[in-house]
């Protein structure tokens, strides 16, 4: 031996030495711990420290089966694929099988001269030409052996093997400390994604089962309402501006209830003259009146065991209001022309975006059919007041209209924020209509927050604040103006009740004196305008 290798033998074989790579193998192994969480890339570099820096070869850790009655090679290093498969063992079975079933240490002091030794896994020939030893100890979670940490040590070495335990006895401690770790970390990972995946389905059938989409608080208030009351026969009375989605509200009242296999009738108050409420309503027998060829049932009896949804209740004229509370409370209707009382088995959802309450106050509306609707009242909050809907619904109208017109067309995130900073007077049909607009009228793909400025209603560049809940309508509140899109807008966005007598005069005298071309300036059907015509008329 030269001068050079005494010295390095002599510091090789100080204690020094072996406690400063001990120190340096915990280190690392902590260091990694602190990086990775997974078991495989800590204990790996475990069993490769461990013979890189403290001479112990061939690590490995056994981890028993899920049956419990056999362990199976999980992390090795210095074994080749093959000898890693063959490292099965029963419990009892050899050395690791032993350790498995006991939980003791076993040291085999010469792998050659014990005969419980199985020697199947890597050939002799591989293995140092000396007396080899083989050292197995138990892992352990919560007491119970979970698998085994061995490897082979040659037995002719400087460091006792004293020490080589107690750094094993450490490495299999914190091999049981990680797998617990991991399979806690899994469990509750698991346990998250199925409370996730049960949170999100009860929200996606809650609120999709009748195409209402959104989960805003608000929304999600009024759909439980709405389940909460979808079995009782009282009145329910849908209130909210226009465009909140009251008419699909009351599809999804009459969906919730028993009576969904029975008609759902929809009356639309304000499109019905004033002079056909009855028939369309009661019906008529023949011969009522000039043209009654034949009886016809009307919406009442038609609606038969279902439900009926009066739509723009507010419209309905006094004398049509003192015919429906009768219906109401009596639960027959007569047909026009007719003497006979027919019984019906009707429930009323009535909808407004007026302020009935004040109406009653005016004595426009009556107050005891107030009560009588108002028994059940749901209020639709408006689009500005539950912004976080606006990306869910524009996406489904986005989708929707997608596959009607076979388009492709999608969002950017920016389209999607300019969207949301929209004040959406018009609500959700604004929306919806916005967005059919935009994916018939753009020929690109994404659409961008400029695509969505240039067909926001005269906003460019403005992004207004968000309306309060239940905000009142501007008070002047034209129609905005719309890009040509060569559809009609199916219904205005307005109010019915924010219009001025002096609004209401002043159209009419820009349109010279045309009561239907101001109506529409000013964004209201024939019926609303001349609603409230009369009613200024009624108070000069
Ligand atoms: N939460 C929602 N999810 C999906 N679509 C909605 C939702 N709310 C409303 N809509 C859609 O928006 C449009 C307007 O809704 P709806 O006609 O029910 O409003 P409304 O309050 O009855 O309006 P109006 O007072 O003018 O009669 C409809 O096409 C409806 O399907």
């Amino acid at each position: 031996m030269t001068d050079i290798s005494t010295a390095e033998h002599e510091l090789e074989t100080s204690p020094a030495f072996w406690r400063s790579q001990e120190m340096l193998l915990l280190q690392q192994v902590t260091a990694l711990m602190g990086k990775d969480l997974s078991p495989e890339a800590v204990l790996y570099e475990m069993l490769h420290l461990l013979s890189e820096l403290l001479g112990l070869n061939r690590g490995r850790i056994v981890l028993l089966d899920e049956s419990g009655k056999s362990g199976s090679i999980r992390y090795a290093y210095g074994l080749t694929r093959d000898e890693i498969s063959r490292g099965r063992y029963a419990l009892d079975e050899g050395i690791t099988g032993l350790v498995l079933a006991r939980g003791q240490q076993i040291i085999v002091q010469d792998i050659d001269k014990d005969p419980l030794f199985l020697g199947r896994m890597i050939e002799r020939s591989k293995l140092p030409a000396g007396a080899v030893s083989f050292i197995a100890l138990p892992i352990r979670i919560d007491q119970k052996t979970v698998g085994v940490l061995a490897c082979h040590r040659i037995r002719r070495r400087a460091r006792p093997l004293s020490d080589d335990l107690s750094i094993l006895r450490i490495l299999a401690t914190l091999t049981g400390q990680i797998l617990h770790l991991q399979t806690y970390v899994e469990e509750k990972t698991e346990a998250l994604r199925q409370r996730n995946e049960m949170l999100s389905r009860a929200l996606e059938t809650r609120t999709s089962r009748y195409g209402i989409i959104g989960s805003s608080p608000q929304l999600l208030r009024a759909i439980s309402e709405l389940e909460r009351v979808s079995d009782a026969t009282a009145s329910v009375l849908l209130l909210g501006e226009s465009g909140t989605g009251k008419e699909l509200f009351a599809r999804a009242l009459h969906l919730a209830s028993p009576r969904r296999d029975k008609p759902f009738i929809r009356v639309n108050c304000a499109a019905i003259p004033d002079t056909l409420f009855e028939s369309e309503l009661f019906g008529y027998e023949r011969g009522a009146f000039t043209g009654a060829q034949t009886a016809r049932a009307g919406w009442f009896e038609q609606a038969d065991g279902g439900t009926i949804f009066l739509d723009e209740i507010g419209e309905l004229p006094l004398g049509m209001q003192t015919k429906l509370l009768r219906t109401l409370q009596e639960g027959t209707i007569t047909r026009l022309g007719g003497k006979r009382e027919v019984r019906v088995d009707v429930r009323l959802v009535a909808a407004t975006n007026r302020d009935l309450a004040a109406e009653v106050g005016r004595g426009t509306f009556r107050q005891d059919l107030y009560y009588r609707l108002n028994v059940i009242p749901i209020h639709l909050p408006s689009l500005a007041s539950r912004r976080e809907d606006i990306p869910a619904l524009a996406l489904h109208f986005l989708s929707r209209t997608n596959q009607a017109n076979q388009r492709n067309v999608s969002f950017s995130t920016a389209a999607i924020e300019r969207l949301q900073a929209h004040g959406w007077p018009g609500n959700i049909r604004e929306l919806s209509n916005l967005i059919e607009r935009m994916v018939l009228l753009t020929d690109h793909s994404p659409l961008t927050a400029a695509d969505v400025e240039r067909f926001l209603p005269g906003m460019a560049g403005e992004t207004p604040a968000p309306a309060p809940v239940s905000a009142p309508m501007p008070a002047v509140a034209l129609p905005p103006a719309m890009p040509f899109t060569g559809m009609e807008v199916v219904r205005p966005y307005v109010a019915a009740s924010s219009h001025s007598a002096e609004e209401l005069r002043g159209a009419v005298a820009r349109c010279g004196g045309n009561k239907s071309r101001a109506a529409q300036l000013l964004g209201l059907t024939a019926r609303q305008f001349n609603y409230r015509w009369q009613k200024i008329s009624a108070q000069e």
